[in-house]
């Protein structure tokens, strides 16, 4: 499990460890942990030896990381140039380092036309909104120069806690954060901002009464959780799931759901529904029945037979993923149910659900996931680039970066409900379910783009390599 901290937390531990650590030690780990992944990037793209360095420096630590790793590159035969937001406030130990290992203070930022590579010590955990005066006015230029960009901790200009941006911010190719993750680089759109993130360990811990923001799943972490038929196993004990999905008028979304379903693990499906999926899918018994695990909404429809099927489903005592049509026929009563729930919205659903608008959602995504849990009492998928998991009862989110851009292709949606159904099913909780089904369909995203471009029959095609794959 990878985690994100919040910047309170990030100082506490600071404090904690520079009590037990002689003066400027924990600057001296970050800036050569950034030091030496701007090594590997200027190599990559020719040589340390004789390259060129311009460093953005603003007024904190942020930009003493920078100063000092831009002396320990200039000790490395590296032309290392800085430009300074504000040269009465810059960090005094960094820029004697800087200075004595060769490199240079300047004022014209015409070295960023020459850069092999630009590091943005502007601002980090210490910033606030977007980026002001001659920090923008650096940012741009450096953008302008068309270098590839370092970031230092966080790209500056992106909230640290939250990855909202209100203004101008650095768009980096590659983040190096240090001690732990901030949220802000898990989080859109702050994330979009940040590249490639690099972890470096400067020795920072935190104690068991300190929460996480954020949980970011790993392979081995998913592993644990995807249930594996024992020897005792039967369908039964494997887990049911019905799926209430597809109309006359849109079929595919049942083939799709179904399909998924059938491959998440589970003992058997049942299908409740218009669609002739079993001409499809022998395997699948036909009509309502016991299941541990409803999957209602995708492809529904939006007419009174619609709505009696949600509720039909939404009566149910066992845990229910509502998706797509489901969501915007959702009744906020409903939730007044014994067992629980999932809805899987994107933003353009979230936004009807909250009755605010998709640009909202996509600004605050971390404030409007949590929101939905609390208003809807429901586990929440928040579906993107970066989907974001949030349920009622914890304050941690999780974050699913195990996907790409190929997801986003019509019926999608539909695939991963069915998934998350499956795993319900299976008897997951409906927090690891939704994580690990998320990342589950990130994986059959990644894994059937290999081939070409992917369409959302060829994820569910994909699914048991992909399971596969994540338990080797
Ligand atoms: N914590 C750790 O474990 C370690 C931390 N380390 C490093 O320290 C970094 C944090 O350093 P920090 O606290 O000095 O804050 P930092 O972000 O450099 O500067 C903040 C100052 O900038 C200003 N300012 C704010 N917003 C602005 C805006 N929008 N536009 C323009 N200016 C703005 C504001 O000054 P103001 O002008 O408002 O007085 C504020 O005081 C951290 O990210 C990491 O890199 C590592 O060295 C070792 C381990
Ligand atoms: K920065």
């Amino acid at each position: 499990m990878r985690y994100a901290h919040a910047v309170a937390d990030v100082r506490a531990a600071e404090r904690e460890l520079m009590a037990r650590l002689p003066e400027g030690a924990l600057m001296q780990r970050a800036a050569f942990g950034l030091a030496t992944v701007a090594a590997d990037m200027l190599r990559d793209a020719g040589s340390v030896y004789g390259s060129r360095v311009a460093l953005l420096v603003g007024v904190g630590d942020n930009g003493g990381d920078a100063l000092y790793a831009g002396a320990l590159l200039a000790g490395r035969g590296v032309a290392v140039h800085a430009l300074l937001a504000d040269p009465d406030r810059a960090h005094e130990g960094g820029l004697s380092a800087l200075r004595d290992a060769g490199g240079r203070i300047v004022a014209d930022a015409a070295v960023l036309d020459q850069a092999d590579l630009v590091v943005d010590g502007l601002l980090g955990i210490g910033g606030r909104g977007g980026l002001r005066g001659e920090f923008a006015r650096l940012a741009e230029a450096a953008h302008e120069s068309g270098a590839p960009i370092l970031a230092v901790d966080l790209p500056s200009g992106i909230e640290a806690d939250t990855g909202e941006v209100s203004g101008p911010a650095v768009r980096a190719d590659v983040t190096v954060t240090f001690g732990t993750h901030k949220p802000g680089l898990f989080v859109d759109p702050g994330a979009s901002h940040a590249g490639i993130v690099e972890f470096v360990d400067i020795g920072l811990e935190f104690p068991p009464s300190v929460e996480p923001v954020l949980e970011n799943l790993q392979v081995q972490d998913v592993r644990a959780l995807l249930p594996a038929p024992g020897r005792s196993s039967h369908k039964y004990s494997r887990g049911v799931v019905g799926l209430a999905v597809g109309s006359e008028r849109y079929p595919g979304a049942a083939l799709l759901a179904v399909g998924a379903a059938l491959r998440s693990g589970v003992g058997a499906v049942r299908y409740s529904g218009p669609v002739d999926v079993v001409s499809s899918y022998p395997e699948v018994i036909a009509g309502g029945g016991k299941v541990q695990a409803w999957v209602v909404g995708s492809g529904l429809g939006r007419d009174d037979e619609a709505v009696r099927r949600l509720l039909n489903v939404l009566a149910t005592d066992v845990p229910v993923v509502v998706d797509a049509d489901g969501l915007r026929l959702l009744p906020r009563k409903a939730f007044e149910r014994s067992a629980p729930t999932i809805i899987t919205p994107h933003a353009g659903e979230a936004a009807a659900l909250l009755d605010v608008t998709a640009e909202q959602i996509e600004g605050q995504r971390l404030e409007y996931v949590r929101r939905l849990a609390q208003s809807y009492d429901a586990t929440v998928v928040l579906k993107g680039p970066l989907t974001l998991i949030a349920g009622p009862q914890t304050s941690r989110v999780r974050v699913n970066t195990h996907a790409g851009p190929v997801l986003a292709t019509a019926g999608s949606g539909d695939v991963l409900a069915g998934i998350i159904g499956g795993l319900l099913a299976g008897g997951l909780s409906p927090y690891d379910a939704a994580s690990a089904g998320a990342y589950l369909h990130g994986a059959t995203g990644l894994l059937a783009a290999r081939s070409g471009p992917v369409a959302a029959g060829d994820l569910v095609a994909s699914l048991p390599l992909a399971w596969h794959n994540i338990q080797e």
